[in-house]
């Protein structure tokens, strides 16, 4: 029986704290095959698998082929990127945070097009974790809601896309937001804590992410599951729980 051809890859936010372990953890997924990383300024990059070209950002349109995007950029070049994916032909799979309107709805329009898989947070504990603070919120309608997210000094945006994400969470759950507070301490990776507060009581939910290889293999898995698929929107949490955790 012939092999299946790999999935031609693009890294963008390479040289990010995210792209280098994105980088170093590629070669996990025999299934993906690294055609290229993109970084803001190109440099070259120690992580880069010898032969892969580091492209800067006003090069994205010369890039070699691709089938998706893996993207953990900054907001400013996320405009260009979905254009390439909508020239390719290919999927997306996002994690960059800070999205405005305007963006979060290009994405949506682009899926259309190509299959596209955006999430704020690529571990499966919090995939685990929005689904208990839905079910808590609605258990529990009255009590106060607020949300603790605590990261390293260099994130730009807050509160965080996670922290963001879970007060949707809340909102459906109980059908108003929460409040939100967050701290820039030192090098944590990520914490996000729900707290649910009554008289006399208190729940707490936290997740606390030690490093950001968890978030790296999650989008590597979301890329191979996103794969073969028609375009649309798809949700992290789906896609991952429902064929089975890696
Ligand atoms: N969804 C999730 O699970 C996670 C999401 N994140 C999110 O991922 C994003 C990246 O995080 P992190 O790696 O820590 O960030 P870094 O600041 O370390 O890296 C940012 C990367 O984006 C590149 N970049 C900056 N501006 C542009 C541009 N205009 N066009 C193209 N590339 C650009 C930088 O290139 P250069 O170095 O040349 O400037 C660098 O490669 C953030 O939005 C963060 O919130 C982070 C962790 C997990
Ligand atoms: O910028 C980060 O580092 C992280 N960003 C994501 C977010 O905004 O929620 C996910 C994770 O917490 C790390």
């Amino acid at each position: 029986m012939e092999e299946p051809l790999p999935i031609r890859i693009l890294i963008h936010g390479a040289s990010g704290r995210m792209g280098r372990a994105l980088l170093r953890l590629v070669a996990e997924r025999p299934e993906l095959q690294l055609v290229a990383a993109v970084s803001r300024s190109g440099q070259p990059l120690a992580e880069a698998p010898a032969g892969v070209p580091v492209l800067p950002v006003e090069k994205l349109a010369d890039a070699p082929d691709f089938d998706l995007a893996i993207d953990f950029s900054l907001p400013e070049g996320f405009g260009p990127l979905v254009a390439a994916c909508r020239a390719k032909g290919a999927g997306l799979v996002s994690g960059t945070t800070g999205l405005s309107e305007a963006q979060l709805a290009a994405m949506d329009e682009a899926s259309e097009l190509v299959p596209v898989l955006w999430s704020a947070n690529f571990s499966v504990g919090v995939a685990v974790l929005r689904a208990l603070v839905h079910q808590a919120a609605a258990a529990l309608p009255g009590w106060d809601a607020d949300i603790v997210e605590s990261h390293h000094v260099h994130k730009k945006d807050a509160p965080s896309g996670t922290a963001l994400s879970l007060g949707q969470a809340v909102e459906q759950g109980r059908g108003s937001p929460p409040h939100y507070a967050s701290l820039r301490c030192g090098d944590i990776v990520g914490e996000h804590l729900v707290q649910l507060t009554g008289a006399g009581e208190r729940l707490e939910l936290v997740h606390r992410a030690s490093n950001r290889d968890i978030f790296a293999r999650g989008a590597l898995e979301a890329a191979v599951r996103l794969s073969g698929r028609g375009p649309g929107r798809y949700d992290f949490g789906e896609l991952l729980l429902a064929g089975g955790r890696p």
